[in-house]
């Protein structure tokens, strides 16, 4: 199978933390899930940053396809741990920001989505009306709507109640069964990674040929969990 994002060798030190990322390399296939999964400080939103190409890595090669993308913005949908709502848009203007991106803004299919994630009635209100959790569901809905083949989520349900963040596992799980993108996934808890492990087994039983595995990073150097794995031949 291709490896849809490849990241051979990446090393990435800051100056106050020393070396963080050591010699990373790692494969997501066309249409993977990956879990990353990893103590605090290990290196996780490092890694995505890295992908994202908000940062440069000191050494190794990171592309898309077959493409060179270090240090290039633009190529992935990436939703950051932390708010990154525009405050002077709505609602609405807020989810459509991806789309805009490449000139190709769908408002009814951004309002269909709202409907489903019970924000349908916001879709007019400011990023400082919402909730902690509503803003996370915003921004989760920009990113899965933005065009790019690859979604990066850095713990996208951290801010949501037990209840709200099941649908919203679910709901991500559906969307990638019907859309096949490759996600890969940063969250602090091994039940949330075993989750997509165990919601995906179904699928993949049924299309033949898949994989989907997590990784489990430990400061400086990378373990492979083997969790589950799963390759078919057609
Ligand atoms: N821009 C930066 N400048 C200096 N140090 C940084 C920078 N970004 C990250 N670090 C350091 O790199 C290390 C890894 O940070 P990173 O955010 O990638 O970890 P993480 O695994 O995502 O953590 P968490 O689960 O808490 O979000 C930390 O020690 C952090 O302080």
């Amino acid at each position: 199978m291709e490896a849809k994002i490849r990241l051979e060798n990446v090393t990435k030190s800051f100056k106050d933390t020393g070396v963080v990322l050591d010699d990373i390399t790692l494969h997501v296939n066309d249409g993977e899930f990956v879990s990353i999964i990893g103590p605090s400080g290990s290196g996780k939103s490092t890694i995505f940053q890295c992908i994202g190409g908000l940062i440069q890595p000191e050494k190794g090669e990171l592309f898309l396809d077959h493409r060179k993308i270090n240090g290039e913005t633009g190529n992935i949908a990436y939703m950051p741990q932390q708010n990154s709502l525009l405050p002077w848009r709505t609602v609405i203007d807020n989810v459509l920001l991806g789309q805009e991106l490449f000139h190709k803004p769908d408002k009814q299919e951004a309002q269909k989505w709202l409907r489903k994630i019970n924000l349908f009635d916001y879709q007019d209100a400011y990023p400082h009306q919402l909730s902690g959790g509503m803003k996370q569901r915003v921004a989760f809905l920009r990113t899965l709507l933005s065009p790019q083949s690859v979604l990066l989520l850095d713990e996208p349900f951290s801010a949501l109640d037990e209840f709200t963040r099941f649908d919203m596992q679910k709901w991500l799980l559906s969307i990638w069964e019907a859309k096949r993108k490759s996600v890969l996934f940063i969250t602090h808890n091994i039940e949330e990674a075993i989750f997509y492990l165990i919601g995906s087994i179904s699928y993949l039983l049924g299309q033949l040929k898949s994989f989907v595995r997590s990784r489990y990073l430990l400061k400086g150097r990378e373990q492979t969990l083997c969790l589950w794995k799963a390759s078919f031949s057609s």
